[in-house]
């Protein structure tokens, strides 16, 4: 890992489970010309195994166990003061599997990102690779998007695309879509390092210009 770097922005993690796509995000940032550096990496599940790559990766790790907490705002509570306590500038949502309240979604508008198993608007929530097959999709992938309070429904920034054949199982469809998610994510956050995208009202700036549509790359 790079030395502490006081002027590089500072990116915290949060996760729940196995943590591909922090790892996706420590390799990018081992990167010389990686544009932020991962400062902290947070759990609501103390089993979860991001924590045991951000270890490895010597990563300050911290855990919010959400069963501990009587409702979702005293979680979200506690969570948004450790948050504060690392001061980041970026909060990216990777395999985050909690639904975050109004007050914690607008203490971070603008800098917080999440990575979804679907192309939004199409399949928000939960069991994305189930649902497609059962809809017969030919097509999926990931987006990925700034956090709102409408649950998956923030501006998307970018997406990629998987094709569907007719042999796919709901494991092997996440397999295809992790797959891309571990190269589009660390491309967007770099994006956001940069200056390089905004959130808007209802909308993503690019390089200071309102984008009509994501980025999105096909399936090749
Ligand atoms: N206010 C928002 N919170 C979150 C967003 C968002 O866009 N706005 N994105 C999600 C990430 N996500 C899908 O990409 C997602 C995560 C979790 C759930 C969900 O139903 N969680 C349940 C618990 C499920 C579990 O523990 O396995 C819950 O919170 O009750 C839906 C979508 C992150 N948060
Ligand atoms: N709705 C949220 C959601 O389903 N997110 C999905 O969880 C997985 C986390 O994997 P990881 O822990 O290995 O990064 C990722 O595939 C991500 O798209």
């Amino acid at each position: 890992m790079k030395a502490d770097q006081p002027t590089l922005p500072r990116i915290l993690v949060l996760a729940s489970g196995s943590g591909t796509n922090l790892q996706a995000l420590i390799d990018a940032s081992r990167e010389r010309d990686f544009p932020g550096q991962i400062i902290a990496v947070g759990c609501n599940r103390p089993n979860a195994f991001a924590l045991e790559r951000a270890a490895q990766a010597n990563i300050e790790t911290f855990v919010i166990d959400h069963t501990k907490y009587g409702s979702r705002e005293e979680f979200d509570g506690a969570l948004m003061a450790e948050i504060r306590r690392h001061n980041p500038d970026l909060l990216v949502l990777a395999g985050f599997m909690r639904i975050l309240t109004t007050d914690f979604v607008r203490a971070f508008r603008g800098k917080m990102l999440n990575v979804h198993p679907s192309l939004l608007p199409d399949y928000t929530g939960l069991n994305t690779h189930k649902r497609v097959l059962e809809a017969g999709d030919k097509l999926h992938g990931v987006s990925i998007h700034f956090v709102t309070e409408e649950l998956d429904g923030g501006p998307v920034i970018a997406q990629a695309e998987v094709n569907v054949t007719p042999d796919d199982t709901p494991e092997t469809l996440a397999e295809k879509v992790q797959e891309k998610e571990h190269i589009l994510y660390p491309i967007v956050v770099r994006w956001f390092c940069e200056g390089r995208i905004q959130l808007g009202s209802d909308y993503v700036a690019f390089d200071g210009e309102p984008i009509g549509k994501p980025t999105r790359l096909p399936d090749n």
